[in-house]
């Protein structure tokens, strides 16, 4: 059988260019020009997609979005909006709507969102929660909410910024909603925004034609077309530069970029997941970042706990993460002494369950036999304050006779190792634990001569 569309809308031309073009995806329609109409209808027969207008003679199309959320909450309802009108498509998301299209419509963007809602069978969620059950770990109600959520999210092409501390798993609940969701089948792509040398980012993002620059020998493709069909992950968005975040709004607005060098604009149907550690909200306040393009990343924030709010699944984890080291390995599990568990569970974590694995990484290069203890773990002295900072309480001893310049620089010489140490070398988490930026400590390192 084919699948069944139900379209609701009272204007004739657009109930014929929908109609049509399902038709031509061997789609069967149904159309309603009332919301009374279309409740009816749903209670008659299942469907697998729906439109829906927001005019409508007796209500407006949000209404019958939260009503089929509430009904039918597996089925793919998506709104058509008048051109321009964002605020309205962005309520409707936010409602649960699927996606939205403006008018006129295009019938590209219309193929791609009905191919998009038809691979949403209305049996997956179930595979789903067990498939995600295993990923994204934690068995406290935290971790339960955190996975219904992403489970509803990979339904929906909805943007969603990702908040939460260092650390806590952001880039693993973007891949899972990238993973559970239509466009599973296509590419997820990672960017940490931070990290991209502000000459070059435009280029990376919408790639350039050959001579558009020195150095430009060839055309490339950018982390748009990568992504194109999939979902563009923007870590550390925060640390986009603002001639980029201008330019990255208009690419989202317009589904289309155009490569450095280029005069034709390239369509592109990409999903954007963005997250930080930072605040974004402030980071508008401060003035660096635009606020339009926050609007418009952050239609649904979805927030992960920090470890220390969801401490009884620290063995679990710390359980999970020895198995793969053993793995990795090919070697015995190591199990950890009810001591060491204990000591774990006290401690912060303000680098999250990363600085876990840091932990259990370094402490199995300490253990003896195929156990850890609680001194295997070493453990920083915790310090009153739980906040994700490192404890700095006098890591150079100062030398009277020093000058203050010095002094400074070899305190944040021993920070600097201290948090490379402790992430492993890895500089772009290095630089996430010291709350600044990857070319600040690019920056530094160079300066400290600790390359
Ligand atoms: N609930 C979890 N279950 C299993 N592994 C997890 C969980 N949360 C985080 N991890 C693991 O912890 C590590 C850090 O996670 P991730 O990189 O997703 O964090 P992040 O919040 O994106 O960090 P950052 O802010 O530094 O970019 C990864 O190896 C990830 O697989």
């Amino acid at each position: 059988m084919n699948p069944q569309a139900l379209i609701v809308d009272d204007e004739p031309d657009i109930l014929d260019l929908l109609s049509m073009t399902l038709s031509g995806m061997s789609i069967d329609c149904v159309t309603a020009e009332s919301i009374a109409e279309a409740e009816r209808l749903l209670s008659q027969q299942s469907f697998d997609l729906c439109f829906t207008d927001m005019r409508l003679p007796d209500g407006d199309g949000l209404q019958l979005v939260k009503s089929i959320q509430a009904t039918h909450p597996e089925l793919p309802i998506a709104v058509i909006t008048a051109y321009g009108n964002m605020d309205l498509a962005v309520t409707a998301l936010k409602s649960g709507a699927f996606d939205f299209v403006s008018k006129p419509l295009k019938l590209r963007v219309l193929r791609e969102l009905v191919e998009a809602a038809l691979k949403l069978s209305p049996n997956r969620p179930h595979k789903n929660d067990r498939r995600s059950r295993d990923r994204l770990l934690g068995e406290t109600e935290l971790m339960r909410e955190l996975r219904g959520k992403v489970a509803k999210l990979a339904r929906s092409q909805a943007p969603v910024y990702i908040s939460g501390e260092s650390g806590t798993g952001k880039e693993l609940v973007a891949r899972l909603i990238h993973d559970l969701g239509a466009r599973s089948d296509k590419a997820f792509v990672p960017v940490n925004c931070g990290a991209i040398p502000n000459e070059l980012v435009e280029s990376e993002f919408f790639g350039h034609k050959k001579g558009a620059f020195t150095g430009a020998v060839a055309d490339k493709q950018g982390l748009f077309q990568h992504a194109d069909g999939g979902t563009l992950f923007l870590d550390e968005v925060a640390d986009l530069p603002l001639m980029m975040q201008v330019k990255l709004l208009r690419a989202i607005q317009e589904k289309a970029i155009r490569p450095v060098g280029g005069h034709e604009e390239i369509n592109v149907d990409v999903r954007i997941l963005s997250a930080t550690h930072k605040n974004l909200a402030e980071c508008v306040d401060e003035g660096t970042f635009r606020q339009d393009l926050f609007y418009r990343l952050n239609v649904i924030e979805l927030q992960v706990p920090p470890l220390r709010e969801r401490k009884a699944d620290i063995q679990l984890l710390a359980e999970h993460i020895l198995q793969n080291l053993a793995g990795k390995t090919h070697s015995v599990v190591t199990k950890l002494t009810p001591e060491a568990i204990t000591a774990l569970q006290q401690y912060p974590f303000p680098g999250n369950v990363r600085e876990l694995e840091n932990t259990l990484e370094r402490a199995l290069t300490w253990a003896e036999g195929t156990r850890i203890t609680a001194a295997d773990l070493m453990l920083p002295v915790a310090t009153s304050s739980t906040k994700n900072t490192m404890s700095i309480s006098a890591l150079v001893e100062p030398e009277i006779n020093q000058d203050l310049e010095s002094h400074l620089e070899d305190q944040e010489r021993a920070i600097i190792e201290k948090a490379l140490n402790e992430t492993r070398w890895n500089k772009t988490a290095a630089a996430k634990r010291l709350g600044i930026t990857f070319r600040a400590l690019r920056y530094k390192l160079k300066k400290l001569d600790l390359e």
